[in-house]
């Protein structure tokens, strides 16, 4: 239905609308209020039962103009409404759309994220859907309502109406002058457990992500305030651990934050990434909350290198984003600890003095350069994911392994201030052999104790603080069982300080703290952080130190030329590329030589079951290499379905135009390859949709 004599174009058809019947026109008027602006057409839709579903589209057709606002109406029975992120396809949120329910998306939800609306066949009652929207003259009035409204700053991104209330505790609190100095915070580590003075601490802390993706601003700002969900972390941690890309810390001050709700965050309004991060920090200060610096990826819009380095960011510019970080926090007494890199894998290799991947020799020199920038920090060295590892290797974690610690300790310039921060996680990440074990879950302390405990078993010398562990912990299930155990291990073995994972919702393997609402704890996960961490430090809380927003004090030299070191490679088999002082500019990643044999997929669903009122499906797809050669660049094609949970056997790529890409690890096959005539069976868990579209390529 639309105003007389405009026309609606959907996937190239052009159709006519109704008029306006009186009872959707009540609708408008109500719909207007809310939204606060008018609306000239309403498409309606009618689901007749939880078969009928609406697919994953945007509505971005160029007759609505840049940045849309819609507004959706539901009655009848509810249904969820998905939006996914179109590059990070694993960002999700599920809005369940009950009757009379008013959902609006503006701002530029069309042009970064999806929707759609799944099959539920639980669903048995009807329901009908009306979205109302404006559609942009070729000229006349309606054209003008149009820009003001996309200039309007009150545009809220996803608002479902009542959610999301803003009061004036929330603004800035500007007459807070009460300084703590840096200098006046920090912990050492001393016999193998981290102190504040003589107080041996507890850390209990939990990981936000969103700042290092191509966001660069926290998740969930989308749809709650930032103070609001620090106000609830507070009540249940005393530490965050935040990670970021060398991407954001290169270019603090330069870039705009992403996929922030301004009428749900207005203190947020106007500030770059690098002041989000300020007034972050800052707040932490406030509610007694540490923060942990994590360096977690390198290029933000790319998943996470093997190594500490690329081609794109070489280890200068990795130093130089560690320092311009460091000394703009300086002085906040609240950022106590910096994360070296996230979750070296792959080729990383520890202690071999191989200079492109030896970790521990990197953490050292990164380490140091951090140190002389801030002397007071802690340093977190993660572990490697296989090099380095007790005989026979094990499998492990990215990041996992500091079995390799026991002959070569990483070596700082300043006492006290190693701590080794392995990430650990159980059988909803990833199925490794010792979950199947029959004695699981008793055999997992001597598995962690191989890949780190030991460090704490010799009882002297740096600190053990994990820096991830997680994952959905279903009651009952395995995972549950495993996270228990591992609590418990804590406990029992004097690992007071972790940072669980995660707060986010949108972490497809593990889930979060809170469910999708972003409001609602998990409550059986914050009863086993709090069996792992029963007394956490109280630390101060109510004294904050502005950060020192000088950029230009903060570009910094790099004191180690890589070039002394081989130079970064562009991935670890390939030579070295050449590199600069300066972060050099993009270059494209190898292309992958032409694949040098066929492939075959065969696909099996291995189970079905429901999940309340969503159906998931266990796929097998079993890829042989039909030869001629070593399939060394073969990879999975998987038309995207709805969701995808969990992929073991292979590597998730990113998406490629509505495709999940996998890649195999290579253990599949000997130096990388897939012989001829051999398989590998790839497992999917699947919800919502079973894709039907497999390809080898
Ligand atoms: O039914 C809904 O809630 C969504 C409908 C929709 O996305 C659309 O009409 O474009
Ligand atoms: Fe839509």
């Amino acid at each position: 239905m639309a105003d007389d004599g405009l026309q609606y174009t959907y996937s190239g058809l052009t159709l006519q609308p109704h008029p306006w019947s009186a009872a959707v026109l009540e609708v408008k008027a109500a719909v207007e209020q809310l939204a606060g602006c008018a609306f000239n057409s309403c498409l309606l839709n009618h689901y007749r039962s939880g078969e009928d579903h609406m697919s994953w589209h945007s509505d971005n057709e160029p007759l609505y103009g840049q940045q849309p606002v819609i507004a959706s109406v539901s009655f009848g029975d509810t249904r969820d409404f998905v939006l996914r992120h179109n590059i990070h396809r694993t960002h999700r949120l599920t809005v369940p759309l009950a009757s009379g329910d008013v959902l609006t998306m503006s701002g530029t939800t069309q042009q970064h994220w999806q929707h759609c609306v799944p099959k539920r066949r639980k669903v048995l009652g009807p329901r009908i859907n009306l979205t109302f929207r404006n559609i942009i003259r070729p000229e006349g009035p309606e054209l003008a309502l149009a820009r003001t409204l996309a200039k309007s700053s009150c545009l809220p991104t996803i608002d479902k109406q009542l959610q999301v209330p803003t009061t004036a505790e929330h603004l800035p609190n500007t007459d807070r002058n009460t300084k703590m100095s840096g200098a006046d915070f920090e912990l050492r580590v001393q016999d193998g457990g981290i102190y504040w003075g003589s107080e041996r601490v507890s850390i209990k802390g939990v990981n936000w992500f969103g700042f290092e993706t191509a966001d660069f601003a926290l998740h969930g700002l989308w749809c709650t305030n930032m103070l609001q969900l620090l106000d609830f972390t507070a009540q249940h941690f005393n530490a965050i651990r935040l990670p970021f890309s060398c991407e954001l810390a290169l270019n603090m001050d330069a870039r705009q934050p992403g996929n922030i709700d301004y009428a749900a965050n207005p203190e947020l309004q106007g500030l770059t990434t690098g002041q989000v991060v300020d007034r972050f920090i800052q707040e932490c200060a406030r509610r007694g909350l540490l923060v942990l610096l994590d360096m977690h990826r390198l290029a933000a819009a790319q998943d996470i290198p093997e190594l500490w380095y690329s081609a794109e960011y070489p280890e200068s510019a990795v130093l130089q984003g560690w320092k311009t970080m460091v000394l703009r926090y300086k002085d906040c007494w609240n950022v106590f600890a910096a994360d070296l890199n996230n979750e070296p894998h792959g080729c990383a290799s520890w202690g071999d003095g191989n200079l492109r991947t030896d970790w521990q020799l990197a953490a050292a020199r990164i380490g140091a350069v951090i140190l002389e920038a801030n002397p007071r920090l802690l340093i977190f060295v993660e572990g490697v994911e296989r090099n380095g590892c007790v005989q026979p290797c094990e499998n492990c974690w990215w990041g996992g392994h500091i079995a390799g610690a026991a002959k070569a300790p990483v070596a700082l310039p300043v006492e006290g201030k190693l701590v080794y921060s392995p990430h650990v996680y159980g059988p909803d990440v990833f199925g490794q052999p010792y979950f199947s074990d029959p004695s699981f879950p008793d055999n997992m302390p001597d598995v962690w104790s191989r890949h780190f405990g030991f460090i704490k078993q010799e009882g002297h010398g740096p600190a053990i603080c994990p820096g991830e562990w997680g994952g959905w912990a279903k009651e009952g299930g395995s995972d549950a069982a495993w996270q228990v155990k591992l609590a418990d291990w804590f406990v029992e073995h004097g690992i007071t300080d972790s940072f669980y994972w995660c707060l986010n919702p949108n972490s497809g393997d593990t889930g979060g703290i809170l469910q999708e609402d972003w409001a609602t704890p998990h409550q059986h996960k914050l009863d086993i952080v709090a069996r792992a961490h029963p007394n956490p430090t109280k630390w101060p809380q109510d004294e904050v130190t502005p950060a020192a927003p000088a950029p230009e004090d903060c570009q910094v030299e790099s004191t180690v030329d890589p070039a002394a070191f081989g130079g970064a490679p562009a991935a670890c088999a390939a030579e070295p590329a050449a590199a600069g002082a300066e972060p050099a500019a993009p270059v494209a990643a190898a292309v992958p030589a032409a694949p040098l044999s066929a492939g075959e997929v065969e696909v099996t669903e291995v189970n079905a079951w429901d999940e309340g009122a969503v159906r998931c499906f266990q796929l097998e797809a079993k890829v042989t290499n039909t030869g001629p050669g070593p399939a060394s660049s073969m990879r999975l094609r998987v038309a995207a379905a709805e969701e995808l949970q969990k992929a073991w056997n292979a590597t998730q790529l990113p998406d490629e135009g509505g495709f999940w890409v996998f890649d195999f690890p290579d253990w599949v096959g000997p130096s990388g390859g897939l012989a001829v005539g051999a398989n590998v069976v790839v497992g999917l868990i699947v919800k919502g949709e079973k894709p039907t579209e497999f390809a080898v390529v």
